[in-house]
């Protein structure tokens, strides 16, 4: 039998209930008995399947009131440590514990005075731990358990001196977990250097992408990929949607271009100040905004309810990044749609992505000119019927009849409707709009194409077995031909497991 929610404390299981989660998800029926019996341990799942609970949990169950700071949790990013953050605050709401998110960019005087709450459990982003460790407002004597979200990167170069560094200030005899959706195997074995015999719990599956979101790529040159992503956010009309670009210039660019074309879109990256960067995130979780346009800075553990839809504008430089990216849509149980652009010189990254993620992803073709304007079209009929069923528009009568009368009711509604397309007007500027060119991605691991650059090799031929795929097929446009609908409205989202 594996764990289960009635094995919880009375508080927690009342958290979890009001938090909405009927059962566990089975990272959290691995992972937290042995995080009980207080085992070191390293959890990988995929991407939003509940890590942040399975290592929340076991110590919730196990720390007592002692105002010490008795739990570390670090995070990579300032954004993941304010959301880890809060999810640790929901599920111990019934308990006598306080959490604080300690990171870069807020105000350190601050942070000082938020500890004088005397928080047992800390989620921190490293460098600002580290200021606070400098100047002695933190102590880390009494912790009982570190936990490494993201483990993989916090690993990796930029972060493992950081990280040593923290843990040399950790009590030796302590519980240590790390998580992530990608554990590479020499990156295992560094993460058991700074572990006692840990367990490893993996829930298995034969690929690292989650099976609820369709990946496609488009190969499409560099300085077309603007206009590509314009007719198929006008064409899909994703609830929201992420778009992962290279660089912080590339980000800063392509949201001014988005903005320009009349979309409700924001970028994040590192070089915006604490003040932008929370009220961009604010205002995507709140939906003020549909696009989010980020660097690697959004890719990981990031949770927004309601992303369907993940752009890789730019190709991510290694496969771990891609996971995570298009991890930021199919969620808990949600469809989720991620479409990668790709250049012709880059098929051999794809392909290496491919590879290692052991998933093929389906090759698209570019939507035309005259099948955007065909949905276009079928998505403003959708929009008018929409209105016909709930809108309130008696006031606007005595115009409609005017109209009419004048000039009769075809002329009069095909006016009104031009009104309000955008769509080839969009086309227009986009086209117009230059975005600084990046350079092709490549790794060492993309092996080059046989018979060299530009040779169409046999292989790619298999994937344009889609091309006949239609745009449109969703429940108003399309007249019963075809079940999937992903290529205009948002994927249906189920309930969450
Ligand atoms: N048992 C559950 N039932 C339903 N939903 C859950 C359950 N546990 C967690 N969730 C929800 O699932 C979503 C994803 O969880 P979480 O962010 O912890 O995923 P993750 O595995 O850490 O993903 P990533 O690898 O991207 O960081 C969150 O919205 C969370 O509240
Ligand atoms: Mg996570």
């Amino acid at each position: 039998m594996s764990f289960n929610i009635e094995e919880l404390s009375y508080p927690l299981k009342k958290a979890i209930d009001a938090m909405g989660f009927e059962s566990l998800t089975p990272i959290q029926e691995k992972a937290i008995p042995v995080g009980l019996a207080g085992r070191d341990l390293i959890g990988q799942a995929q991407t939003g399947t509940g890590k942040t609970t399975a290592f929340a949990i076991p110590f919730l169950e196990r720390i007592d009131d002692d105002d010490k700071v008795q739990v570390l949790v670090l995070t990579p990013t300032r954004e993941l440590c304010i959301q880890v953050e809060k999810e640790i605050y929901k599920l111990s709401r019934y308990l006598p514990l306080h959490s604080l998110a300690i990171y870069g960019g807020q105000d350190i005087k601050r942070q000082i005075s938020s500890l004088k709450n005397r928080p047992q459990i800390i989620v921190a982003t490293p460098g600002r731990l580290k200021d606070h460790l400098r100047r002695r407002t933190i102590r880390l004597n009494d912790i009982k358990v570190v936990i490494l979200d993201e483990a993989d990167e916090m690993l990796n170069m930029g972060f493992v001196e950081d990280i040593e560094d923290i843990l040399k200030e950790c009590p030796e005899e302590r519980q240590t977990m790390m998580f992530s959706a990608t554990m590479r195997p020499e990156i295992k074995r560094i993460a058991e250097t700074y572990m006692k015999d840990p367990e490893m719990v993996k829930v298995s599956q034969e690929t690292l992408t989650v099976p609820a979101i369709d990946q496609e790529a488009f190969i499409v040159y560099e300085d077309k990929k603007l206009l590509l992503l314009t007719r198929l956010l006008d064409m899909m009309q994703p609830d929201l949607s992420m778009v992962f670009g290279r660089t912080k210039r590339r980000v800063d660019e392509l949201t001014r271009a988005l903005q320009q074309l009349g979309f409700r879109a924001e970028g994040l990256h590192g070089d915006l100040s604490q003040y932008q960067r929370d009220q961009v995130m604010r205002k995507f979780r709140e939906k003020r905004i549909d696009i989010l346009v980020a660097t690697d800075v959004a890719a990981r553990g990031l949770d927004v309810q309601g992303v369907t839809h993940v752009f890789n504008f730019d190709l991510p430089q290694d496969a771990d990044s891609y996971v995570h990216r298009i991890g930021r849509t199919g969620r808990a149980g949600n469809d989720g749609l991620a479409m990668s652009f790709v250049t012709p010189r880059e098929k051999d990254h794809l392909a290496y992505i491919e590879r290692t993620i052991k998933h093929k992803i389906a090759r698209s073709p570019l939507p035309t000119e005259q099948r955007t304007q065909q949905v276009r079209q079928e998505n403003l009929r959708i929009q008018v019927v929409d209105a016909l069923e709930n809108g309130e528009f008696d006031q606007l009568s005595w115009v409609a009849e005017d109209l009419i009368a004048t000039y009769g009711a075809q002329d009069a509604l095909m006016a009104a409707l031009s009104l309000i397309t955008t769509g080839d007007q969009r086309d227009f500027e986009a086209k117009r709009i230059n975005l600084t060119a990046e350079k092709p991605v490549y790794s060492k691991n993309s092996v080059p194409h046989k018979g060299g650059r530009g040779h169409k090799g046999s292989r790619n031929k298999n994937f344009h077995n889609r091309k006949n795929r239609s745009y449109n097929k969703g429940k108003h446009g399309d007249h019963g031909k075809g079940k999937s609908d992903k290529w205009k409205k948002s994927p249906r989202r189920k309930n969450a497991q």
